[in-house]
């Protein structure tokens, strides 16, 4: 059950290419709820190694993951869908202490599918080592029965289904 002034946040996440913003925008449409893109709050220099393939650092993830909660905790009210990959437990954490009833959405499963879906997006080959350095950075969740991991092979049809299923459930609607 959703307390009064603890508005949702639904965090959507899961390593590059694995289908977070599909499934954030669709279900920030049918709950009626702010779409937030991670992305949209990268900094120049993030902006600049994901141009060039290469990973974020630590230090900018950190700093990246403060832009956000910095955001959300000064436009609290709205409720929210986040599309975030929250490839660090320490990062899923910083999230939960907002003052949001947070749950989090895994999309999890192959790194050759996700390779597949992405080339066919961009039009160029996406280096194998991308995926393989956010498969080796995404920590699995261990202890946080908040997050609820969803195969990313089912259509996204069927992960909005069952995403909303699960959003129902877990905030009584
Ligand atoms: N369930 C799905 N089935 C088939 N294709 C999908 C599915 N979900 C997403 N896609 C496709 O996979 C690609 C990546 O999806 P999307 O941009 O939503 O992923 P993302 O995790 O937000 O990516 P990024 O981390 O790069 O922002 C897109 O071309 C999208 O249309
Ligand atoms: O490694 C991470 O913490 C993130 O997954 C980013 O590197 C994404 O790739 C970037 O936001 C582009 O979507």
């Amino acid at each position: 059950m959703i307390k009064p002034n603890t508005p949702p946040l639904v965090v959507i996440m899961g390593v590059s290419g694995c289908g977070k913003s599909s499934l954030a925008t669709r279900l920030a449409k049918h709950f009626d709820y702010r779409f937030l893109e991670a992305d949209d709050f990268h900094c120049e220099q993030a902006k600049k190694r994901i141009q060039q393939n290469l990973p974020l650092t630590e230090e900018i993830r950190e700093s990246w993951i403060n832009r956000i909660t910095v955001f959300l905790c000064q436009n609290l009210q709205p409720p929210t869908v986040l599309a975030y990959p929250g490839l660090r437990r320490e990062h899923r954490q910083r999230l939960r202490e907002l003052g949001y009833h947070s749950i989090f959405i895994l999309l999890h499963g192959d790194k050759d599918l996700i390779s597949q879906r992405m080339n066919s997006r961009d039009g160029h080959v996406l280096p194998s080592s991308v995926l393989t350095s956010q498969f080796s950075a995404l920590q699995l969740p261990e202890n946080e029965p908040d997050i609820f991991t969803l195969d990313l092979q089912q259509s996204p049809e069927t992960l909005t289904t069952t995403s909303i299923a699960l959003l129902n459930q877990a905030f009584a609607l």
